[in-house]
């Protein structure tokens, strides 16, 4: 294996250092407060609102979690929504998706207040972003921007390949690539000799939800491989079952190739919470009229 390993948990670490710091440096002014929105009772949201709450009150915020049954009804639902955008201790509103089906996620989403919206998924911010202004920015695809313009510096006139297209990932790393003079191509289910599209680029971000879909043989040797994926599979282990994280990358033939590449675990995950924290610190900064900080921008 010759790719650097990109080390997402501890560079998740030293964004909540820092996060930490500019929170404890501003206190004057108040605590930031992030409510997080738990419909339903799936037990993998169940870890990941565990640990957000618990990163949150470590970097000195306040964490308030609300968890409505899975029959909740869109109107009560509006409602508690409407009473965070008004609740002057709040301000940052993180609506877990997906949502159960009787509820329209794009309703739901769109009543946020958009400076409130730490996930940057509301469509005032989707245009801000794509036009290039002040928004608030989904949090995965800016934990893969921070790692990437770590690891690069400018990544002016380089070749990127996303692969996928979703509103949460895919779309918007595009348009963050774009911004940063990349040139970029989002292939997906449909692209044509994606092995052949994805082997142009030296930088591959992998937002599709399949494990170990790309291969060594698609990447261009010294390449850096951002994989976003979190697949958990069951593998037959000398008769018993196993279960194991692995990404939308094949790891080992991949890293082989690679420049550098994002590990799953201790890659992009970790990252998202971290920028989850910077985002509810910017719309903090926002609502207050101080600066967001300016070591963390992008
Ligand atoms: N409105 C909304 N915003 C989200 O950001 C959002 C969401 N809904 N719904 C669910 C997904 C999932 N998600 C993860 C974040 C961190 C890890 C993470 O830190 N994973 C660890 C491993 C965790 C493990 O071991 O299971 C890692 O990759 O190292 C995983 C998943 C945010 N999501």
């Amino acid at each position: 294996m010759n790719a650097k390993v990109i080390d997402g948990k501890a560079f998740a670490a030293t964004v909540r250092a820092r996060v930490a710091e500019h929170v404890a440096a501003n206190a004057a002014h108040g605590q930031p407060g992030l409510a997080v929105v738990l419909v339903g009772d799936d037990p993998a949201s169940d870890v990941y609102v565990r640990s957000k709450g618990r990163m949150t009150r470590e970097v000195g915020m306040a964490s308030v979690k609300h968890r409505l049954s899975a029959e909740t009804s869109e109107a009560d639902l509006l409602k508690l929504i409407d009473d965070l955008n008004n609740d002057d201790s709040i301000h940052g509103i993180l609506v877990q998706l997906p949502l159960p089906g009787h509820l329209n996620e794009d309703l739901v989403i769109n009543s946020i207040d958009p400076a409130k919206d730490v996930d940057g998924f509301h469509t005032s911010n989707v245009g801000l972003l794509g036009t290039g202004q002040k928004s608030m920015v989904p949090c995965t695809p800016l934990g893969c921007l921070l790692m990437l313009k770590d690891h690069h510096g400018s990544l002016s006139g380089l070749n990127a390949v996303v692969i996928g297209r979703s509103n949460i990932v895919g779309k918007p790393m595009a348009q963050m690539l774009l911004k940063e003079s990349c040139t970029v191509t989002v292939a997906h289910s449909r692209t044509r000799n994606i092995a052949e599209v994805v082997k142009r680029a030296e930088i591959v971000v992998a937002a599709v939800g399949r494990p170990e879909m790309v291969t060594g043989d698609w990447i261009k040797p010294g390449a850096t491989v951002i994989d976003v994926g979190i697949n958990r599979i069951n593998e037959t282990v000398k008769g018993g079952g196993k279960t194991s994280l692995v990404g939308d990358c094949h790891y080992d033939s991949c890293a082989e190739v690679a420049g550098a590449i994002t590990p799953v675990p201790g890659g992009v995950g970790p990252m998202t919470i971290a920028c989850l924290l910077l985002n509810t610190l910017n719309a903090f900064c926002d609502q207050k009229g101080l600066p967001r900080p300016s070591k963390l921008a992008v």
